[in-house]
Order: structure tokens, then sequence, then C-alpha cells
């Protein structure tokens, strides 16, 4: 490979090195490394520290016409924790083995992506390409703890208004086969924790409509509930992303002591709660009217407590990015895709969330992506890699969309 391809590794190893795992993420280090980037291309960046050490940095690059809306490329610099033992390599090493994988986290969600566009840039740059819209780069803490600090204040911020975003693309999904996935939606995330209360009594005594039998019975209807939609995944009717997904994530009832908890009484009071997903098209008050009547009836001495984190606009209604939206830049993408002998799959709703809610929320149509095909999903997993010659593969993809999107004019910016 060629000392550009080099350089260009050594910087995502050097952005992997940086720890922004949670729950201390260095965030410091982060804004200086992109700041020293984009000066380096002679780029404009600003830095924006709307809530206290949780830094925002904007890079742009100035189109020819900015009348014209511009293209948002957004990444998030934090990464989730990594249990380190558990690991072939240091997640914070960036070692690359023999084969060319570099393990870090962050390697796929979504470090290799924050570098590929400003390596693409790079390449665009040197090639004496001007763009005709502004493309923007935004780097945003926090995504994987909700973004409430981070794209929920850039989204509502003067600055952002000034970009005059016409289209984003955020984080994707790492892809086993020999095509890019891409998302233009993803699924609501609905926090659900059911309580019982009962008769409590001796731990001997058999009796009706005690807190943990109330729980049960309410667990019995979830299950049914959840197998019905695991069966549509499993017989391929059905996308993850088109289905709703719930699960159990924590159970507590009991009264603890040191040694576990006191065996012979029966509780009075127990929860479970949900980890609940909503795809866009599913009618809420549908939904809604399930938990109350058969997941929680009072009449079984079940209450519940529902947390709709972000609602979007369109829950219920219409896709986050309808068709219409994403005119003329589906087209521009696979294109640019295909220059470089990619294949884009069909889009999806994505079945996780990421900050592009944030986005669609104010009616910027955004497309999930990275350019990541023939890997192993890794996103917050062991062992998080990418190999060298795909993360170069996809600099020259993000190079062939940015050249695409930039240029595009037509008669809608007349
Ligand atoms: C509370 S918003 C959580 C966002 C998170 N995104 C990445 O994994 C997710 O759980 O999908
Ligand atoms: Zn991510
Ligand atoms: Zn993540």
């Amino acid at each position: 490979e060629s000392s550009s391809s080099d350089d260009a590794v050594s910087r995502l190893k050097a952005y992997l090195r940086i720890d922004t795992s949670h729950p201390n993420p260095n965030y410091g280090p982060v804004t200086e490394f992109l700041v020293s980037q984009a000066t380096e291309l002679g780029l404009q960046v600003q830095k924006l520290e709307i809530v206290k050490e949780k830094p925002i940095v904007l890079i742009t690059w100035a189109g020819l016409n900015t009348s014209l809306t511009s293209l948002l490329l957004n990444s998030h610099t934090d990464v989730v924790p990594a249990e380190e033992l558990k690991w072939k390599y240091d997640p914070l090493l960036a070692f690359e083995d023999g084969k060319g994988n570099i393990y870090g986290r962050g390697a796929q969600d979504m470090k290799s992506v924050g570098v590929q566009y400003l390596e693409a840039i790079r390449v665009l740059k040197s090639s004496g390409y001007q763009p005709t819209r502004s493309v923007h780069l935004s780097y945003v803490p926090d995504e994987e703890i909700g973004g409430e600090e981070g794209m929920a204040k850039l989204v509502s911020s003067s600055e952002f208004q000034q970009l005059n975003v016409g289209i984003c693309l955020d984080e994707g999904l790492a892809c086993a086969e020999d095509y890019y996935r891409v998302f233009f939606g993803e699924r609501s995330v609905w926090k659900l924790v059911i309580k019982a209360v009962g008769a409590p009594g001796h731990g001997s005594k058999l009796y009706d409509g005690c807190a943990m039998e109330n729980l049960r019975e309410s667990l019995t209807r979830i299950y049914e509930y959840r197998k019905s939609q695991f069966l549509m995944l499993q017989e391929g009717s059905k996308a993850e992303g088109e289905v709703v997904a719930i699960n159990n994530v924590f159970l507590r009832a009991g009264t603890p002591i040191p040694s576990g908890f006191v065996m012979n009484l029966q509780p009075s009071e127990a929860e479970a709660g949900f980890d609940v997903r909503v795809p866009p098209l599913v009618d809420i008050a549908d939904l809604e009217t399930e938990i109350r009547t058969k997941w929680a009836p009072t009449s079984r001495n079940l209450t519940y407590t529902l947390t709709r984190l972000q609602p979007q606009p369109s829950d219920g209604l219409r896709l986050p990015t309808s068709a219409d939206d994403m005119y003329p830049w589906w087209d521009l993408l696979q294109v640019a895709v295909q220059k470089v002998g990619g294949k884009l799959g069909a889009p999806m709703i994505r079945p996780s969330a990421t900050d592009s809610r944030y986005i669609r929320n104010v009616n910027i149509p955004a497309f999930g992506f990275s350019p990541i095909s023939n890997t192993p999903s890794l996103l917050h997993d062991h062992d998080e890699f990418l190999n060298a010659k795909e993360y170069l593969k996809g600099i020259k993809v993000y190079s062939e969309i940015i050249k695409a999107f930039s240029s595009h004019v037509d008669i809608t910016d007349s």
C-alpha cells in the first residue's frame, strides 16, 4: 500500500487510541485531534460547548453556492465501554493483526466513519475538486447514552440552523455479506416498567393473587406477544426493524438480606422492566391498549409506567424519511457506491436507535450508512474490528458520495 494509505490508517489508529468510553469519555483530546485534522486540511472549524465538557466539533468545507442546502456528515465521538479482559487485544491499542484487521472499541461504531469523512475530503481536496453545496461534518458526544446533551442540543442551536442542512448521513451497521446496509428510519425506544402488588403471606401458604403470581400473568402475556413478533422474524416475513422487540431487562422482588433473600415471605410487590423497540408504522394507540388491557390489567393488580424516548412526530403515521424526502439523494447514493464497485442493500428500518432520530425530527432526511461490508457486525461486542482494506475502500466510497451530493444541483434548488 502507498504511504498515503498508511497515513490514513495511522490516523484511524490515533483516533481509536483516545479513550472516549462511558462513563468517563475523554472528549478533550478528541476535540484537539479533530481541530488539528481540520486545520491541516484548510477547513473551517467551530467548537461548540452548549453543555459544559460535552464538546461538539463542526467542520465546514464551504461550497461555491452557499445558498443551496448542505450535506451533513455526522458521527459520534463516544464509544461504549469494553470488557478488555475478554478481548483478544487491548481495545485501546488499535492493534493490527497479520490480516490487516484493526481491533479497537469504535472500529465500527463509529470512529472509523468519523475519520473516513475527513480522509475522503483530503482525497477530494488534493484532486482539486470543489464542492458546489457546502459539506459539514459534525462530531457529537454522548450518542451512546441517548444524545440528550449531544445531538439533541445541536439540532436546536442557531449554529445548526446556519448550516442549512438538506441531507444527512449518519451511522449504519456493518454487513457480513458483500453489500452495504442502509437505513432510512429507526425504531423508537420505549421503557416499560410493570409493577404487581398482591397480598403478602407466609412462605408456606398457597393462596390466590399474590404479587408474584400477578407479575407472572403479565410476563406470560408479554412473552406470547414477544413470540408472535419473533415468529415473523424467524419465518422471514418481516425484517428486524419491522417487528416490535420487547425484552425483559430486570426483575425486582423479595426482601434482601446479606446472605440473599428472606425465603419464607411472599412479597407484596414485584416489578419487571422491559426495553421495547417500536417500528415507525406500528399503531401506537393499539400497542398502548395492548399494554393497558393485556400486559398490565388493573384487574390483576398491575400498574405500569411507560417512557417513550424522543417520540418522533412520524411515530405510527408515516416513515421517517419517505420516498419523496429521499429524492434525489437515494439515487445519488446508489450510483456513488456502484462507482467504486460496491452494492447497496434495500433501505431498511434500523433496529436500534441513533442520533439520526434528532435530525429526522427536524424534518431533515437522514440515511444510516457505514461503508462496512464483508465484516461481521461487532458493535458493542468483544473484538470489534475493521479491516484496513475495507476502511480504505470506505474512504473511496465517501469520496464518491461527497462528490455526487455536493455537486448535485437540480430544478428544486432554483
Ligand atoms: C436511550 S437511546 C439509546 C440509544 C442506543 N443507541 C446505540 O446503541 C440504543 O439503545 O439503541
Ligand atoms: Zn453508534
Ligand atoms: Zn453504539
